[in-house]
Order: C-alpha cells, then structure tokens, then sequence
C-alpha cells in the first residue's frame, strides 16, 4: 500500500532540505503544496508526473489545489513503521495507485524536511478527540461552535483573522457567517468565484502563499472584516455525505501555511464539517420555531377568546351611567380604581369615552366600542402586574386628567380621545418580563426577532396589538373618521404607548422640565407631543400615586414579576438584576430609588400643568417618605423581608403612618387616607381583595429568601436625604 504522511515534494527546484515551512522554491517554479508525491518506486509513474507538475506550473491549476483526501482510521500503521497514532491518509480521489509498503528511508529521500521523530509527528498532526467532543456539545449554539473551531484553528496554524462561508444550496451561493440572529443573512457569492469560491466548487484546500500573485483572488470576496490579505489558507467543509457545508478561510500566517497546516486542516475540517452541519440543522430547526412563534406573536393576543354576544349586549344595553354610579369618590385623583371591582371594569371603561363626549363627538358605534372593551380585556395577560386590571387604573388615572380643564385647553379633542385608546391598550399582551429580558434572553425570543432593531421591543408589539385590534371590523369605533383623521389619532397612539418605555422616558424627561419651565406653548408640536407623553407616564405610574396601603400591594405586584424573571434567568444561566433576583432583592430600597428618581418627579411636573392633580404629587411624596420608614423598621429586622409578606402587614403598616406623622402630618394623612369598600349601586358587596393577584411564578414554586440589600437607597443620597432634598424642591416649585 503506498502510504504517505504528506511528505512535501516540491518540484525538484531546492536543495531537499529546504523546510517545508519554506514559503515558496526558486520564484520560477510554482511550489504545489500537497501534489501526489514523486516518491513512487514506479519510475514511469514518476516520470509522468513529473512532467504533468511541470506543464502546470505557473497556471491556476498549479496553486496547490489539494486533492480530497480522507482520514482513515490506523490499520497497517504498525507495519508501515510510522508511530502508532498517525492516522493514514489514503486519497480518494486518485485513481488507486497499487498499494505498496513505504519504507521510511524513501521519505527521507523525497521529502522536504528531514525525517526525524519529531518532524515525522510534526508532518502528520493528530488532532485529539476530545476537541470533536467539544464540537458536538455545541451543535445547539452554532456561533459559539464556530469561535470554538477557529480558536482550535488558530491554536494550530496561528493565523491572523479568519472568516466562515455558509454554502447556499439552494441559490448556489458562498454566504458569509455574520454571527446574525437568522443564517444566511451575510454577503453572498458566486460559486467559483474568489478563492472562496474556487475552494467551495473544487471542495480542495487552498494554501495560497501571496495572493497579490493568485489569479484567483477577489478582494471583495476573499477580504472580509477589513482584513488586508497576505496569505491564505482556505478549506472546505465536506460532511460525510460529500455535501459541501462551507468554506473556512484562515488569513496571514507568518511566514506563511505550512504543509502541516495543511495536514492538520485536512483531519480537522473533516470532523468540523460534520459539526457545523448538525449545528446548522439545530440553527435552521431553532429558526423554523421562530417563525411559527412569530406568525403567534402575529395574532392578537386572545383572539381565540369567544366573546360572549351576552357580554356585548350586557354592556350595549347597559344605561349610560354617571361616574357616581361606581362611587362617589370615583373622579379623585386618589381614588383607587380598582376597587370598583373588575367585574365593573367594562362598564367604567365605556363611562370614559361617553363622560368625555367622544362617543358622541366621533359618532363611536357603541355595539364596536362594547367589542373593543371586552376584546382589549381578554388581551391581556393573567400576569401579576402587567394586566387587565392594570390597564384600567392607567385609563382611569387618564380619564381623571383628561376631563381636567388645564388638558381640555392644553390638548384637542383627537389628542385626548389617542390616550384614552392609548391607555386602554397600551400594555396589550404583555408577559411579564422587561424589554431587556426579550433581547438578552439566550434564545431570542421572537419578539426581540422582530422589533429588537427598533428598542422598545414589548411597546411596539403592544401597538401592533392595539392597531390589529381597531382595524377588525367588530371593534373599528374609529370607522366614521376622515382617512386623515384616523391616520392622526393612529400616530398620535404610537407615539404615546412608545412613550411608556420608562427608558424612553427617562431620555426626554429634561425636554419635560424645560417645557415646564419656560410655559407650556400649545402652539408647539413639540410641546404638546411632550405633555401627551407626560400624561401617558403620569398614568402608567399612578398606582405610587394612591394612599399608602394600594402603592404597596401594587408594589408587591411588580415584585411578583421580578422575581419570575429573575427566577427564569437564572434557569437560562443569565444572571438577573439585583432588583429582580429575589435572594437578593430589597424592596424598600429600591422603591425609594425608583420613586426619587422617576416617579416623584414625573408628578411633580404634571402637578405644575395640571394644577388639579397637585393631590397627586403630595400622595407620592408622601409614598417615598413611607417607603424610607418602612426601610427604617425592616433594617433593624432583615428577617422580617424575606419574603414580599411584609407588605402586607397591617401593624408594620400603622407603624409607618405613626413615624411619618411626626415629620409630616399632612403627608401620613394622604398616605393612610382609605376609601370604604366600594359598592357600585345594586351589585353585589365586593368580596374578593381585587388588588390581590396570588402568583407562583412562570413556571416554578418560588423560593423566597431576599435580604437587605448592601449600602443605602441607592445613588449618592439615603432616603431622609432624598425627603429633605424634595421638600427643599417643592418649596422652590410652586404646585
Ligand atoms: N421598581 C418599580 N418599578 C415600577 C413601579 N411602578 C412602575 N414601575 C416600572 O415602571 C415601568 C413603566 O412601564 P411598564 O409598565 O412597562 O413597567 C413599569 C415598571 O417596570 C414601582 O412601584 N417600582
């Protein structure tokens, strides 16, 4: 059997001991890097192949274009006297020469490096088993797969820079891996064309010495990621069933590839295509799944709720009802609305747009608005905070605001009627988990597929709900508009529910306290974009605007959530924000921060156009004190908030009250202020805690375990600093 172990046999051009690393023979001779060796006893073999090396020389066929070759398994290594782990390498794409036993000496004879030992094991790399096992445990996360291979690549051949080529099959294309969320997303390429090509069509390697001098080299295919090509060692990827898979490319090895790069590349791609090609079909079952989630996250959420002809004729037929009727307190700012109880949710909803004079005004087909009601209800999600209930409270907090005569003059009636629609919407199918969670989650949700480009990924899914919804024909209340109209008031709600990003917020609240500060201008687009974004927050937050005790269960709400993706996270392997691991979390703290630095000042600003919500600025400043009361009592008993249990304490509650009387009657007066349970006229007692949303978590019992948290509120001030710092600031402001 002729066996070689790629003894290099450059044409006869240089002494024999020239190195194999040596870059090239005398500049007039082309060195073929892996031609069939001339070492053949037969001297006409020899001699043919001699004069077929010299014909070639110099044109594209002489460039080394490696023949496949496979790696078989070590049988008659023993006899051929070359080290036991040497793997044999047969070529199969020769015509099978007779097979005859290689004596050693030959090698030293034909080869161009001497034949010791060393260089021997040097010549024929073996690559370990255990770098194919590491292989195979990443075919679930081909980009991690391909930076494993290329680090084992460049461990070995030391090259500079590398780019991997996906081959297309179905357009016949070399694609470039660019690390996207889909494949074959990155640049695509001729078959055959650049060396990239050539080696995906020919499937041989190509060892490229300088490719200022190759014929076939194409800088814009065969330069990738700004990499200033000297020399080139590209490889294809065969998997077993002799499918092209890919084309590596390694770039700049000094002095240049080596026969042994060759070898080694020759073993490895072997192997490396087999993995690439499972990662590959893992990658293209991954983003099948995607797709048929993202054709879900298509539908309206619950759309597959009946709605009940009874629950439409209920709220049809239902007399149009004064806001008294729910309760007489029902249009305080610091009424809290769910105490209504959410079987009356449908019915105040459409109060809102009748007390308002839309139904009316934009002639709102009442059966429509009914649909609308129930459909937006049912949309969304049983999830602790980011619910139907939820929604509710922010559109009462909208509808008390909107009535105001300060919003009545500051903003007209298309604008009023978009937040009103906007609030009730503007949380539509919400999971429960934070736009940071749908873009760093491992496996993408299809939600951070399809708007992760954009931010605000888990807005703009809301809008589309909210659009899918007003464009069915059950719940089109918008209908009897002017085409111009409608367009206005549906980018008017975009603009708002993308305003309930709390970071996009954040980004503007300085514009906010400018508009404040030099006057509202209701001649300025700008102005009134600000102010209708205001009143979105105001409302999304107004939860911390109530008394005390409603803050707090609320509170307790978000927490639940947290804490559920804090839970998933980690059973991604993702490490959650403090807030949100529950063995870590401290909720007073974070209150405090989180109504210092968001929720105080938001209200504040509103207090000062609104002069009728100046209640609520005092009933969150009020809050803030009580949370660094309750920061107070639970510092000196961390036991006591291991669990969220110690919202709930009605004694630590009175406690509160009782320390904040001593700084600030007025403001233990707001926070402790109840309401008596609320019964709507002729409806049954309220008997259920409506702010009570029992949870157990996405998808696991929780373990609760929280400590205080290290240092103080956060920032540079503590809680008692923070109040001094807002009483400081109300005195300069006046409400
Ligand atoms: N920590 C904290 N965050 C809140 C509170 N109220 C609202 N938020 C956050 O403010 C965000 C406003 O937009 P979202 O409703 O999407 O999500 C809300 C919560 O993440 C609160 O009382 N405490």
């Amino acid at each position: 059997m002729t066996v070689f172990t790629g003894a290099a046999t450059a044409a006869k051009s240089s002494t024999s001991s020239t190195s194999a690393n040596n870059a090239s023979a005398s500049p007039t001779v082309w060195r073929k890097t892996s031609h069939p060796p001339l070492h053949f006893n037969n001297n006409e073999t020899r001699n043919r192949n001699l004069q077929m090396q010299l014909k070639n020389r110099g044109t594209k066929d002489d460039w080394g274009a490696s023949l496949r070759y496979d790696i078989e398994e070590p049988t008659s290594s023993c006899s051929s006297g070359l080290p036991i782990d040497v793997p044999i390498v047969r070529k199969l794409s020769r015509p099978l020469i007779q097979q005859q036993q290689q004596k050693m000496e030959d090698l030293d004879e034909t080869c161009s490096v001497s034949s010791t030992d060393s260089d021997r094991t040097i010549l024929s790399p073996t690559v370990p088993m255990s770098i194919f096992d590491k292989f195979l445990c990443l075919t679930s996360n081909l980009s991690g797969l391909i930076s494993c291979i290329i680090a084992e690549a460049r461990k070995t051949t030391e090259c500079e820079q590398y780019a991997v080529f996906f081959y297309d099959d179905d357009n016949k294309k070399m694609v470039l891996f660019n690390n996207e969320t889909m494949l074959m997303t990155g640049k695509a390429y001729e078959l055959n064309t650049g060396i990239v090509g050539r080696v995906g069509a020919t499937q041989r390697t190509m060892n490229i010495r300088d490719v200022s001098r190759c014929p076939f080299f194409v800088s814009d295919i065969d330069e990738q990621f700004d990499v200033k090509a000297r020399n080139i060692l590209a490889f294809p990827l065969v998997d077993s069933s002799h499918s092209l898979i890919g084309v590596i490319v390694l770039y700049n090895k000094t002095p240049g590839f080596s026969r042994n790069d060759e070898k080694f590349i020759k073993r490895f791609s072997y192997f490396v295509a087999n993995a690439i090609a499972h990662a590959i079909l893992a990658k293209q079952i991954e983003e099948v799944r995607t797709r048929i989630h993202m054709v879900e996250e298509f539908k309206v959420q619950g759309e597959d709720v009946v709605i009940e002809e009874v629950d439409i004729m209920r709220l049809v037929n239902d007399p149009l009802r004064d806001w008294r009727y729910f309760s007489q307190n029902f249009a305080d700012f610091s009424f809290p609305p769910r105490s209504v109880g959410e079987n009356h949710f449908h019915k105040a909803s459409m109060m809102f747009f009748e007390d308002l004079g839309f139904s009316m005004q934009y002639k709102l087909n009442k059966r429509k608005l009914s649909f609308l009601v129930l459909r937006v209800s049912v949309g969304y999600r049983p999830v602790p905070y980011h619910n139907w209930s939820h929604a509710f409270a922010v559109t009462h907090f909208c509808w008390l605001t909107l009535r105001t005569d300060a919003i009545r003059r500051a903003l007209n009636d298309m604008e009023r009627l978009s937040l009103l629609i906007a609030c009730l919407c503007h949380d539509i199918d919400h999971r429960g988990t934070t736009n940071s969670f749908q873009m760093q989650s491992l496996q993408k949700t299809p939600l951070s597929v399809l708007y992760s480009t954009e931010g605000s990924v888990l807005e703009r899914h809301h809008f589309a709900q909210t659009i899918k919804l007003l464009q069915q024909e059950e719940c089109s209340i918008l209908e009897n508009l002017p085409a111009a109209d409608f367009r206005t008031i549906v980018n008017t709600i975009r603009e708002v529910i993308l305003a309930t990003d709390i970071s996009a917020h954040l980004k503007k609240q300085e514009r906010i306290k400018t508009m404040i500060r030099e006057g509202y201008n209701p001649m300025s687009f700008d102005h009134r974009y600000l102010l209708m974004c205001l009143v979105m927050t105001a409302s999304d937050l107004s939860d911390q605007a109530k008394n005390f005790h409603n803050a707090k269960r609320i509170a307790e709400n978000i927490y639940l959530e947290f804490f559920a993706q804090g839970d998933l996270e980690l059973q991604l392997g993702v490490k959650p924000l403090e807030m949100m691991d529950r063995t870590n979390a401290y909720v007073p703290t974070v209150q405090i921060d989180f109504l210092y630095k968001i929720g105080v000042p938001v209200f504040q600003l509103l207090a000062t156009v609104v002069p009728e919500g100046k209640t609520t600025a005092e009933a969150i400043e009020a809050n803030h004190m009580c949370w660094v009361a309750l920061d107070e009592e639970c510092r000196n008993n961390p036991a006591a908030t291991n669990e969220l249990e110690y919202l709930r304490d009605e004694q630590l509650e009175r406690r509160i009250y009782e320390k904040v009387r001593k700084i600030d009657p007025r403001a233990a007066e707001l926070a402790s202020k109840r309401f008596e349970p609320v019964y709507a006229n002729g409806t049954v007692p309220q008997t259920q805690d409506i702010l009570d949303h029992r949870f157990d978590g996405y998808d696991k019992k929780y373990q609760l375990g929280c400590h205080p948290g290290s240092g103080g509120s956060g920032g540079q001030m503590n809680g008692k600093q923070q109040i001094r710092s807002l009483q400081k600031t109300k005195s300069k402001v006046s409400l």
